[in-house]
């Protein structure tokens, strides 16, 4: 019989790239978004899976209606990909952002203990949690030191996901992504925002130079649809347990840009600028993970790595290429 697969929040980056894989592997997806008339899914319509996919509209914060959801659609598996997912905008948008992260993980959990049914429940966390975790990175032992309102919404719906699990029996577990990129990024996000901005320049649409924040800070980027790869590990691993996703691999803003600006035949240097403007009102030095326990207990690994990944996101804006793993 075939596997089913409820999504929480399937328009996003994340969700769209899940929803393609799981479509791929024959699993029935069932997609949530808050307003899913009025949504249009061009991820999903882009990865070529929208009408493959059965979605609903829901709430992930009003329990019943995720009950009522979960009773309608039965899935084995449950992923949250839901709510804000950017760290600069939750300076903005502080209180929303902590209270739709973690209340729409809660409400999920909720509905989930309220069925009594083994639903295995994936839910995407984030590194973020960790802080500044030197170079030395951060794994599943580290202790959680959140320094944005982002992350310390995270952290909290982190701390309930686990709390479900040795409390309530839930199958429960965290995956905490440390940054994944790929071309269903918006230009939010400074990967996006660096490739696109050179392409203008090169192309001659955009005179420069391109404005950023903090160039020093260092993060470990890695591919998104390997991620989501890595959600579906964590999901059905034997031992619900959480896991760190990353690449392991630190690389700094400025060798980003760097590589960014190269691929379209550019010195960075001549086209960016840093502004304090950008810069956020605290921003980890350093983010990082150490993924020994995805590679030990799930067999995965981060095959993507900087310039590669650079490689990728150019060629995706030169002319647009399949996202596959
Ligand atoms: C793990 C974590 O990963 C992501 O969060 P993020 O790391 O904040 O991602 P970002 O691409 O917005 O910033 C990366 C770094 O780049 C710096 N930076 C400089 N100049 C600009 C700039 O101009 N724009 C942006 N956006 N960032 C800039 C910025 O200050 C930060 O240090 C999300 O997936 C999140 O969901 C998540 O969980």
């Amino acid at each position: 019989m075939s596997r089913t697969a409820l999504v929480f929040g399937i328009s996003g980056q994340d969700g769209s790239l899940l929803a393609e894989q799981l479509v791929g592997e024959g699993t029935i997806v069932h997609g949530t978004s808050r307003n899913a008339d009025a949504n249009p899914f061009r991820n999903l319509v882009s990865l070529g899976v929208r009408d493959r996919v059965r979605l609903h509209t829901c709430c992930p914060e009003d329990s019943c209606a995720v009950r009522r959801l979960i009773e309608a659609t039965m899935p084995d598996e449950i992923y949250n990909l839901s709510a804000q997912s950017s760290v600069g905008q939750s300076f903005a948008q502080p209180r929303e952002t902590i209270d739709s992260i973690l209340a729409s993980t809660v409400g999920i959990l909720d509905a989930i203990r309220e069925t009594r049914a083994p639903i295995r429940f994936c839910n995407a966390g984030s590194g973020d949690c960790f802080g500044d975790t030197g170079l030395a990175g951060a794994d599943e032992t580290t202790p959680y030191r959140p320094r944005s309102p982002y992350a310390v919404a995270k952290a909290a719906a982190q701390w309930a996901v686990t709390t479900y699990r040795e409390n309530f029996g839930l199958l429960a577990v965290n995956a905490i992504l440390f940054n994944h990129e790929s071309p269903l990024r918006p230009d939010r996000f400074v990967t996006q925002k660096i490739v696109q901005g050179a392409a203008r320049i090169a192309s001659g649409e955009s005179p420069g130079p391109l404005q950023l924040g903090n160039l020093d800070v260092c993060r470990d980027w890695g591919w998104a649809p390997e991620y989501v790869e890595a959600l579906r590990l964590v999901a059905r691993a034997d031992e619900p347990e959480d896991v760190v996703v990353a690449t392991g691999r630190p690389a700094t803003l400025r060798e980003f840009a760097a590589a960014a600006f190269d691929a379209f035949g550019l010195d960075w240097q001549a086209h960016v600028v840093s502004t304090a403007a950008l810069m956020r009102p605290s921003d980890a030095a350093v983010s990082v993970g150490r993924p020994a326990r995805a590679r030990d207990k799930l067999g995965w690994f981060a095959r993507t790595k900087m310039p590669e990944l650079v490689h990728r996101l150019a060629e995706a804006v030169r002319r647009p290429v399949p996202t596959g793993p």
